[in-house]
């Protein structure tokens, strides 16, 4: 697993990939603005020859649609991807026909990536039927060749993929993705469907084919067991961004971004000395990637969320005041039902009556907060929660916005501002942050 530093074999810049096709038939109708989903946001990594880079990150964050965007098995929205220097996207001809067959995929799920009524190997001799490799004879040589080589026998090469496990299953298809003598191959959640004692020997298998045939992998997984074993380095995606990338004995050591110390908190611990670090737990819901938050998109559930600089706060304390903001934000606080149903005659426009107001606030307090928010927050919150009491969303998140905003929500980090020796999108990572700066003034200098 040594890689070539000096020319990447893929250089990924900016790429994004919007989808658009999951617009109601209510918004066409009415002519609303497509929103799309924003699956890849301005992407950019190398992939060096040799390596193993290893792509993880929560359900739905975008790995699958890098990798198969980056494949040109997507077309991208914008940013460019160069494979071995030239533009994947402008190539044409034979040009494309190499990289077609230099940059191979293996899928999740050998169950529904090999098409049943194909015999094993039909599947894997395909890849040299289409691009017209050799004579059918050497491509059925070949095709015994590989099967051997991916721990099956030749004489299976008549059976159908029904009759395989799931371990040799996907054999076939990493037979099939080696079929034209790639370069590079994207593996996606390549074990994740496999038991536990089949995805090891399906690991080394990949391992040894790498070594074997000088192959390059970029290797998408939510597991982080895996990449720790597999990869030489690693990129954290989190809601269609990078979040970092570092070598992978560095990511998982010392995790500079607080995502990545959150994901790494998900998993169980091995020494003693790693249980004993201060666990950051995740809190609230992924933001859909139809409408991320402003700045930095991790900001809504980051432990570490940055307090304006001239604001004396504790960091549980400034997390539970920013999410009660987000809520009041997303108008998420049933306010007619406060104190239980009927308690208060709540009117949508003009809020309670006079009379009842500090009693609705001590009863939103009630709900809202699990604790006694020291001075002055106490009174900044039931002022904003007066404000609730009439009605007047917009005042309650104006007060809490000017009292409360964080860098994090006004700036977008860069990863190239990392202050560490690799790239963290994290303004805890970035010395032109001013964090002697007051409030309001946050913004990159
Ligand atoms: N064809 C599509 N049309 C609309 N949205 C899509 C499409 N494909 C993916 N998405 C959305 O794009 C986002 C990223 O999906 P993607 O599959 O790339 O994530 P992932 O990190 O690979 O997740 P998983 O590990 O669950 O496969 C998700 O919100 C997903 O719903």
């Amino acid at each position: 697993m040594s890689a070539d530093r000096d020319r990447p074999l893929v250089r990924v810049e900016n790429l994004e990939k919007y989808f658009w096709e999951q617009d109601s038939i209510l918004d066409r109708l009415l002519g609303a603005e497509p929103i799309p989903v924003r699956a890849v946001d301005g992407v950019s990594f190398d992939v060096y020859r040799g390596e193993t880079l290893g792509l993880v990150g929560e359900s739905g964050c975008g790995k699958s649609t890098t990798g198969e965007t980056l494949l040109r098995l997507q077309e991208p929205t914008g940013g460019r991807v160069e494979y071995d220097g030239r533009n994947v996207y402008a190539l044409e001809g034979t040009a494309l026909d190499e990289f077609r067959r230099a940059a191979q995929v293996v899928f999740q799920d050998p169950f529904s990536s090999l098409d049943p009524r194909m015999t094993v190997g039909g599947i894997v001799r395909q890849p040299l039927d289409v691009h017209g490799i050799g004579t059918k004879e050497d491509r059925n040589d070949r095709v015994r060749g590989l099967l051997k080589r991916v721990g099956l026998s030749a004489d299976q090469l008549d059976r159908y993929p029904h009759e395989f496990s799931g371990g040799q299953r996907q054999r076939v298809g990493i037979a099939r993705a080696l079929a034209l003598d790639p370069e590079f191959v994207v593996l996606d959640e390549p074990t994740s469907a496999l038991d536990v004692s089949v995805q090891a020997q399906v690991l080394n298998l990949l391992a040894d084919l790498q070594t074997e045939f000088g192959l390059t992998y970029l290797l998408i997984s939510h597991d982080l067991s895996v990449v720790r074993h597999v990869c030489d380095r690693v990129a954290v995606m989190y809601l269609g961004e990078i979040v970092e990338i570092a070598p992978s004995a560095d990511l998982f050591e010392d995790p500079d971004h607080p995502y990545t110390q959150a994901l790494l908190d998900s998993v169980p611990r091995a020494s003693t000395d790693e249980r004993r670090r201060d666990r950051q737990t995740l809190t609230g819901d992924v933001p859909s990637p139809r409408d991320p938050p402003s700045g930095c998109r991790f900001r809504t559930r980051c432990p570490m969320v940055i307090p304006p600089a001239d604001l004396d706060i504790e960091q549980d304390l400034y997390r539970d005041l920013t999410t009660l903001r987000q809520r009041i934000e997303r108008r998420d606080v049933s306010l007619a039902t406060v104190g239980g149903d009927g308690r208060f005659e709540f009117d949508e426009a003009d809020g309670v009556a006079d009379e009842d107001v500090p009693a609705f606030v001590a009863a939103l307090t009630d709900r809202l907060l699990e604790r006694d928010l020291p001075p002055p927050h106490d009174e900044i919150v039931a002022a904003a929660f007066g404000e609730l009491a009439a009605a007047n969303w917009e005042a309650a998140e104006k007060r809490l916005r000017a009292e409360y905003e964080s860098v994090c929500e006004r700036a977008h980090p860069d990863p190239e501002d990392s202050d560490v020796d690799h790239p963290v999108a994290c303004h805890l990572h970035d010395d032109a942050v001013d964090g002697t700066a007051t409030s309001g003034s946050w913004l990159r200098q």
